[in-house]
């Protein structure tokens, strides 16, 4: 249950380690596997009740409750977490073992223990191993986790279930190794050492309840706070993607404005991507809808025909609407013949029939002018400048038709 609960505490909203895991998790699992250590020695020894020193045994409590947290305090490293679980399964089973072999030497005993070499090596090997797997598979639980996988319970399930094997294990290993002499010991016979009756087990369960109470506690507050801190940090980057939304686009249409169009620009600049077309497209007779029907009869014309642009252009560019009735379509590395086929396919489509909710417009058309990077320009400025100056050029030559800017035809005002 100890095991179990050290591993869930990442379930609780916690995506990445955070350091009240170890807090908590270390002295939680570090009592368990303390409890564990007493009980297997009791049923060991069931015939008598068997007298520890004071001393000893808070220590190998300490060092496991120490060794636990630093064990999971690893886990905060990224390198360490990933792949290299040497150093952590090092300190978690180090510290284990430790813990074990310090409460069998707490044990007054009337009689000399003798402990086997081999059953000592063992027991260890033993521990190192179940802490190796333990922590790959508490790594896959978080990567589950992180991930929102109802398979990290497996993980969870399967770390506690290696843990309880593996730390049994050790400590039947490490208790069955020992055997008497029938000699007195040292301890017993000084009569001076402290030791704990079975009257100080009350006392003693009451010590580790305390500390399982006051991880609880902590991690309570601690959660709670990272809990809310995390809620809102998720909702600060939310409110600043919308934010940052709204100031490269247009309200109305949706479509990338101005500001957006002129950094998507410079970036195909900067990746020397050319060459690259330039249609600035202005409606002609759009005043007329505004004048007749009114403005929100306007609007649902523009919102109609931004959604047409991007279904004819689609993945071969990028619509901005910059203002107005006019709109903007890059288009790169195409032949140019392919260019006035797409401003052409826009003419067509501009100048079809619009179902509006109060009437039906199918007078529209469109003027386009064309300029070309890097042949007619380096930069934004003067690149809409150029196919601003051709778009005119097409709206004084009689509207509904395509041409790509021409300096001597074309020049561009003072
Ligand atoms: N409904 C609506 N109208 C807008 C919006 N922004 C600008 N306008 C109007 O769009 C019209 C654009 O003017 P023009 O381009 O001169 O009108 P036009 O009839 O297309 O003229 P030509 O381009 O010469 O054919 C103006 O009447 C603006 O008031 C908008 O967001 N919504």
């Amino acid at each position: 249950m100890a095991f179990y609960v050290s591993f869930w505490v990442c379930k609780t909203g916690v995506r990445k380690p955070h350091f009240c895991w170890p807090l908590f998790s270390g002295p939680m699992m570090g009592c368990g596997i303390w409890v564990l250590h007493y009980m297997v020695m009791q049923a060991h020894h069931h015939n008598h009740v068997l007298r520890y020193d004071i001393m000893k045994t808070l220590l190998s409590l300490l060092i496991v409750v120490v060794g636990c947290s630093l064990g999971f305090g690893c886990f905060l490293f990224k390198k360490l977490r990933k792949n290299n679980h040497i150093v952590a399964a090092l300190i978690f089973s180090g510290s284990a073992a430790g813990m074990h072999y310090l409460g069998m030497a707490a044990v007054i005993s009337s009689e000399d223990w003798k402990v086997n070499n081999g059953y000592i090596a063992l027991s260890l090997g033993v521990i190192f191993v179940t802490y190796l797997i333990m922590l790959r598979l508490t790594y896959q639980m978080l990567v589950m986790t992180r991930r929102n996988d109802s398979f990290a319970n497996f993980y969870r399930l399967g770390a506690t279930t290696v843990l309880c094997m593996g730390v049994s294990a050790m400590h039947i290993l490490g208790t069955n190794h020992t055997h008497s002499s029938g000699m007195m010991s040292q301890s017993m016979e000084m009569h001076t050492v402290d030791y704990i009756e079975d009257t100080i087990a009350i006392p003693l369960v009451m010590l580790v309840g305390l500390v399982f109470l006051l991880v609880i506690f902590i991690w309570f507050f601690d959660f709670k706070e990272r809990l809310s801190n995390e809620k809102l940090k998720k909702e600060l980057i939310e409110k600043n993607l919308q934010l940052k939304k709204m100031a490269q686009h247009d309200s109305l249409t949706h479509l990338p404005n101005r500001f957006y169009l002129q950094k998507h620009l410079n970036t195909l600049f900067s990746k020397q991507i050319n060459p690259l077309f330039i249609l600035f497209i202005d409606l002609d007779g759009f005043k007329r809808v505004n004048d007749v029907w009114g403005h929100a009869i306007g609007d649902e014309l523009l919102v109609k025909i931004s959604q047409m642009l991007k279904d004819v252009v689609g993945n071969e560019g990028f619509v901005a609407r910059i203002g107005g009735d006019e709109f903007i379509i890059e288009v790169s590395q195409k032949e140019k013949q392919e260019v006035i086929k797409i401003a052409q396919k826009l003419l067509s489509k501009i100048s079809g029939r619009y179902e509006l909710s109060a009437t039906t417009v199918d007078f529209l058309s469109a003027s386009i002018g064309v300029s070309v990077y890097p042949e007619h320009g380096q930069d934004v400025a003067t690149l809409l400048k150029k196919a601003d100056v051709a778009m005119y050029y097409i709206k004084d030559k009689g509207k509904n038709n395509v041409t790509f800017y021409d300096e001597i035809e074309m020049p561009l005002p003072i």
